[in-house]
């Protein structure tokens, strides 16, 4: 499906909303949640029956309710604001919107955004984002149904290098990095020096290592955060126009 044409009433209130998040965003520090929310949201696409997708339907409950989603509401209130003064954009957009700001006001790179997407109620069930218990097979399994490549799941893994883990969302505790709030490639620096004092590595992130064809992005991203940056802002547009040929 084509992305919908909006026209440039919208295109104004995305970027007036554009500032808000980068302020919002700024404020409170909450760069890592925003990007995990953009995420969960996007990650439930399912390429085989065109369901689920950056389609806003995480913000009712029965979806944020999920385990694998614990911790999101904080975000999705940190949206709510931003959704009040700019009534038109849609949720799916607005969550996409504050994925790339995230990114952006970290210090990562600018990712291209394009606006159009249409809000759902239709909560897709438990189970379509990766359970970081398990391993390489796995996040073939659900980045394949995605309809994502090998070389997504390593790029998109560096997100990581925002943010940590909380024992009261996911049983993980602590960082990737030794600077949560700065976007750069040290998440595959670090994966690649192995076991570090108060850092977490998930068996997902240990999995990447498992593929050659995983590992080699692992070593390329680790030695040039340029090839990390082009890579990562490829795929992140990728993940957040899932359902989408933005042709
Ligand atoms: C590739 C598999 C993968 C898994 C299994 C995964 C799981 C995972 N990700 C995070 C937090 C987590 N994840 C992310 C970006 C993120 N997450 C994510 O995996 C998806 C969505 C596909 C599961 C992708 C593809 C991206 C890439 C940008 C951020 C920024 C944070 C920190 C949030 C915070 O600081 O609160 C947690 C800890 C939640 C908590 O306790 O607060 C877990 C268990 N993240 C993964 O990459
Ligand atoms: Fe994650």
């Amino acid at each position: 499906m084509a992305f919908p044409v909006v026209d440039t009433e919208y295109h104004k209130e995305i970027e007036k909303a554009r500032r808000d998040l980068r302020a919002l965003i700024a404020f409170n520090n909450c760069a890592p949640i925003m990007l995990r929310l953009a995420w969960h949201d996007a990650g439930t696409y399912d390429v085989s029956t065109k369901t689920g997708g950056p389609n806003g339907s995480i913000r009712n409950e029965e979806e944020y309710s999920h385990s694998s989603n614990n911790g999101l509401k904080i975000a999705i209130d940190f949206c709510e604001e931003v959704k009040a003064k700019h009534q038109k954009i849609t949720y799916a957009d607005l969550y996409q919107l504050a994925g790339v700001v995230a990114v952006e006001v970290t210090g990562g790179p600018t990712i291209d955004f394009v606006p159009g997407r249409k809000d759902s109620d239709i909560c897709p069930k438990e189970g379509r984002l990766p359970n970081a218990t398990k391993g390489a097979p796995h996040l073939k399994d659900i980045f394949y149904r995605m309809g994502l490549s090998g070389k997504d799941i390593v790029a998109l893994s560096g997100g990581h290098t925002l943010g940590r883990a909380h024992p009261e969302r996911s049983g993980f505790d602590g960082p990737w990095t030794n600077e949560p709030l700065k976007f750069d490639n040290s998440y595959f620096v670090e994966l690649l020096k192995g076991e570090s004092e108060g850092l977490l590595k998930l068996p997902t992130d240990i999995a990447l290592m498992d593929y050659p064809e995983f590992r080699e992005y692992v070593e390329l991203y680790a030695k040039d955060e340029d090839a990390f940056f082009r890579d990562y802002a490829e795929s992140h547009k990728r993940l957040s126009e899932l359902g989408f040929d933005p042709s």
